[in-house]
């Protein structure tokens, strides 16, 4: 059966890939080509009415489908002017097919040939990027965004790296990106997720099964599917029993914790806590189990799969300790906040049990000091490195598996950036794992879910929010 393989994203390396396998297959560069100016043009005239447009071409093949885009919207009426960067007579292969095609003048790159633009197309660099954008390229682009017209991205707005979403330089923000086959890592990742404004993903003709062969290691984040539904026949055993080790003075974030994971479909959820921190828990939420005797002996249950420890922990030898006596468990684990911040140098090692690490940036470069490059590439590398499922967190969260696979979320709103969002979602990831998702599922999901009720809450939201919105966002995935 064909797998689905539209949340695929493509690498650049892996885009040039589909292209010449495509063109292998017997289908043409230069009807990719006209395939892709033909979506940018539909694009355009779905959105706007025929008005002066300047479209700014390159001199590669991004420039080229500013040639065809031209070329039909000179067709449909438009008054449209190219400024070619670089000489018409240097342009190749299908960039020059489709220059020959356009029979007027192009004029070269200046901020003052923007000047009449009502709308502008930018086909300057696409995949092809290799440096930062300067001189009388980043001049012009920059006339361009002070003309504030619609701006129209082809594949990726100028000066945006497609696979770390970096900006080269300088890049153009636009309205709308229109890429072609699959979305490019860089078209999710921050900042070129913003730059791109709305990102449309056009068919061009590459088939389904060439991506398939390529077996592209990276997603967007799409895990509605792995909901563990509660079945009819099932118990409160069946559902997962998690255990949270309780903060001694930051109760709260182990509270959150523990609401957010019965709110996804824990059948139970045990805090394990000693002393006054004890007596807190014992007299607040009343659905948590709170045990004060000693952790191995709350964990010799079998039943009791998985642990959540890091939110509100606080620093310390004997948590230290603790956290690593954790590690030689066959137990699921969850790792976050100061648990992480106390492995920092840790040698990893393969566990029994599932291993899941949350940390944000500053987490992150305290745990793997010497992992640089894309945070897409730092989130794979670590996973590697860890054997751990790493859940990079912020805007553009990135979870990585072993394996290589890396998916990249995009639901959230920035109302996220609260005391306590942290300790909601490791909630979340622990409610699902102990629930019998593997930690890579668990984390792609209960990040997905996350996203889902700050952007259902909306405006004000605190993390105390989350766990009351989670059954509203849980309601819109019911068939
Ligand atoms: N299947 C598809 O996705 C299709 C994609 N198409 C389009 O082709 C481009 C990629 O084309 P390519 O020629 O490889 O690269 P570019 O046009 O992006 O740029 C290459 C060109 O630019 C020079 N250059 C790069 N960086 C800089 C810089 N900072 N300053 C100055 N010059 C720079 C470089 O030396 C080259 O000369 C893809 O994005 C799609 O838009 C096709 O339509 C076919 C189907
Ligand atoms: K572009």
């Amino acid at each position: 059966m064909a797998k689905n393989t539209k949340n695929h994203l493509l690498s650049v390396a892996q885009m040039y890939e589909a292209d010449q396998r495509t063109i292998e297959s017997g289908i043409s560069g230069i009807r990719l080509m006209e395939a892709a100016g033909s979506a940018i043009a539909r694009e355009i005239t779905t959105r706007w009415s025929p008005r002066k447009t300047v479209i700014l071409c390159g001199p590669g093949n991004n420039g080229g489908d500013g040639f065809v885009v031209a070329r039909l919207l000179h067709n449909k009426g438009w008054y449209v002017r190219i400024l070619l960067l670089g000489e018409r007579d240097n342009l190749k292969g299908d960039a020059k097919t489709n220059a020959d095609r356009w029979p007027f003048e192009t004029q070269p790159f200046s901020p003052d040939g923007i000047k009449d633009a009502d709308l502008i197309v930018d086909a300057v660099f696409g995949a092809g990027l290799v440096r930062d954008v300067d001189g009388i390229v980043a001049l012009t682009l920059k006339a361009a965004q002070q003309q504030n017209v619609p701006i129209i991205a082809v594949d990726m707005p100028s000066g945006v790296d497609g696979d770390s979403g970096q900006i080269l330089g300088m890049a153009i923000q636009a309205d709308i990106t229109v890429t072609f086959c699959r979305a490019k890592t860089g078209h999710y990742l921050l900042p070129g997720r913003t730059l791109c404004g709305d990102v449309i993903v056009a068919d061009i003709g590459i088939q389904d099964p060439i991506i398939e062969q390529i077996a592209p290691e990276n997603t967007k984040n799409a895990p509605a599917h792995l909901f563990p539904w509660p079945k009819t026949e099932g118990h409160k055993f069946d559902r997962g029993h998690g255990v949270i080790v309780g903060g001694q003075q930051m109760t709260g974030a182990t509270r959150l914790a523990a609401l957010c994971a019965r709110r996804v479909g824990a059948g139970l959820i045990t805090i394990a806590a000693r002393g006054t921190a004890y007596m807190v828990y014992r007299t607040c939420e009343p659905g948590n189990l709170v045990s004060n005797d000693n952790l191995n002996e709350i964990l010799a249950d079998p039943r009791k799969n998985t642990v959540l420890i890091g939110p509100g922990l606080g620093i310390g030898e004997g948590r230290k300790a603790l956290v690593k006596d954790l590690l030689n468990t066959d137990k699921n684990l969850i790792l976050d906040a100061d648990a992480l911040t106390m492995l920092a140098g840790h040698n990893w090692q393969n566990r029994a049990g599932e291993t899941l690490l949350t940390p944000h940036e500053g987490e992150f470069k305290r745990l793997f000091p010497d992992i640089t490059g894309s945070k897409l590439e730092r989130a794979r590398q670590a996973a590697h490195q860890s054997k751990a499922t790493v859940l990079l967190k912020g805007p553009d969260t990135v979870i990585a598996a072993p394996d290589g696979r890396c998916t990249i979320n995009t639901t959230g709103t920035p109302w996220l950036a609260t005391a306590g969002s942290g300790d909601s979602l490791a909630g979340i990831c622990l409610g699902l794992i102990c629930q019998g998702l593997n930690s890579y599922d668990g984390a792609c999901l209960g990040t997905w879910l996350h996203g889902k009720c700050a952007e259902t809450g909306g405006v004000g939201l605190i993390s105390e929010d989350i766990s009351t919105l989670l059954p509203e966002v849980l309601k819109t995935l019911q068939k």
